[in-house]
């Protein structure tokens, strides 16, 4: 029997969520999940779930140091959603230090990536709550500082 339709004002709230949207040079900080997690192998943002009692700023400065190894600046909370499973989930633009190192936690991340949005948008793998997300900034539903045309393809790829 197949599953009701998802419906984000009955589908009840399990969890909560933050993840962190990072952006060098126009590029988008994108991690592929580790074997070890949920949704393996798949691409999405750093971040994670957000402790009891924890904000959701704080959750991200955590989950960006344990999965990257690096400390970030949560600025702003840009888009906010429910997935299917019923998690909410926080998105938060941040920042890191230019020349930060990141260093991934292979417990969780499998590897990394600086990744266009078009490239983004374009990949097989990526986790599908988050061509919710990429669909409602090409909407124009939020903006992301240090993009000028976020769904033009760079010039260089
Ligand atoms: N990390 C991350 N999670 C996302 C993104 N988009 C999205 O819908 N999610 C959802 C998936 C999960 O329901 C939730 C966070 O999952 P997670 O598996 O990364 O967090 P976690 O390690 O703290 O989870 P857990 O061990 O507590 O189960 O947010 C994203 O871009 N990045």
């Amino acid at each position: 029997m197949s599953s009701p339709p998802y419906n984000p004002q009955t589908t009840p709230v399990r969890r909560k969520a933050a993840v962190a949207v990072i952006v060098r040079q126009q590029r988008l900080l994108v991690i592929r999940r580790s074997q070890k997690v949920a949704a393996p192998g798949k691409l999405c943002f750093p971040g994670g779930g957000i402790l009891p009692d924890e904000t959701e700023h704080d959750a991200v400065v955590r989950e960006i140091a344990e999965e990257m190894g690096v400390m970030c600046f949560p600025q702003q909370k840009i888009w906010h959603s429910q997935t299917s499973w019923g998690t909410e989930v926080a998105w938060w633009s941040a920042d890191i230090a230019a020349d930060a190192q990141l260093q991934i936690n292979e417990e969780e991340v499998a590897e990394f990536f600086w990744l266009h949005p078009t490239q983004l948008h374009a990949h097989a793998d990526l986790l599908p709550s988050n061509h919710e997300f990429l669909t409602a900034w090409k909407l124009a539903k939020f903006t992301i500082a240090g993009f000028s045309d976020p769904f033009v393809p760079l010039a260089d790829g």
